[in-house]
């Protein structure tokens, strides 16, 4: 990536959050920098500190030391693994919340709405309630809700997490499709190796807790991509070479507890 590229960058990021009158270093100075229109995966042992640096990123929780500078327009959107619906909104009000939010006449809040409900597969569920959807449609419902403002940087924190593993393979395609035709600036946090590799241009590995970026890899695969390229060999040898860091890290961590 071109120094000069970036749309979002984290400079020296340190977070210490206190409870009980005790500090615990989440962060010492992190960088990571999101190229425009590029899409980075952050993997990391369990309590590194991946959520607090997206959120960070987002805005949504202030670092102790450090800065987030934007390069021009940064409209965020998030994407959680607790979906944040409102069970009391239909599929259709769900979506187009932000919208209404942000001042979007009726008209045309059901229209964009309405493409965005297509998109991800819920056509036919307009009226529905959350309650009376499946976790993988739910999780459908909360992509189209972030992409339909058409936000310039998307942080998604563990959005397949909750889902069986033939439901994430599904999402894992939609998105897949959704981000190869809009290109958007994207943090996706995951635990899972193989759609951090499959989904990133660039797969960003943290250390154990302090966080602190341990390796930028590049994804060598071309686009656009599918679930066919997890036998690649070289997504096979970039998987090898992410678990032997990170096999390091929490050994590392174990041994310090
Ligand atoms: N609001 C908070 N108050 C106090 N400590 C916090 C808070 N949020 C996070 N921490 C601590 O900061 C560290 C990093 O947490 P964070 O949730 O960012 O890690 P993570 O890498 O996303 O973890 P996981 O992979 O398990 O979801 C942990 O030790 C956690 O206990």
């Amino acid at each position: 990536m071109a120094e000069d590229d970036w749309l979002i960058r984290a400079s020296a990021v340190t977070k210490v959050f206190t409870t009980n009158g005790r500090g615990v270093l989440a962060l010492e100075e992190v960088n990571l920098s999101l190229a425009r229109g590029s899409f980075t995966s952050l993997i990391g042992p369990s309590g590194c500190g991946k959520s607090t640096l997206l959120r960070i990123i987002g805005g949504i929780e202030t670092p102790s030391q450090g800065s987030v500078e934007h390069a021009g327009s940064a409209r965020i959107s998030f994407v959680f693994q607790d979906h944040a619906l409102f069970p009391w909104l239909t599929v259709l009000d769900n979506v187009a919340f932000g919208l209404k939010m942000a001042g979007v006449e009726p008209e045309e809040r059901k229209q964009r709405s309405q493409i965005w409900i297509e998109r991800v597969g819920l056509a036919g569920f307009e009226k529905a309630f959350p309650n009376a959807l499946s976790g993988g449609m739910r999780q459908r419902l909360s992509i189209a809700r972030a992409f339909v403002t058409e936000p310039d940087i998307l942080l998604m924190d563990e959005p397949m997490g909750a889902l069986d593993e033939q439901t994430r393979l599904l999402i894992q395609e939609d998105l897949l499709r959704l981000w190869e035709e809009t290109r958007k600036t994207v943090l996706l946090v995951t635990h899972s190796i193989d759609e951090a590799i499959l989904l990133g241009d660039r797969v960003s590995v943290m250390s154990r807790r302090p966080g602190r970026i341990k390796a930028n890899l590049d994804v060598p695969l071309e686009r656009p991509r599918s679930l066919h390229n997890m036998t690649d060999p070289r997504f096979v040898a970039l998987k090898d070479a992410i678990l032997n860091d990170l096999h390091d890290e929490v050994m590392a961590s174990m041994e310090s507890r």
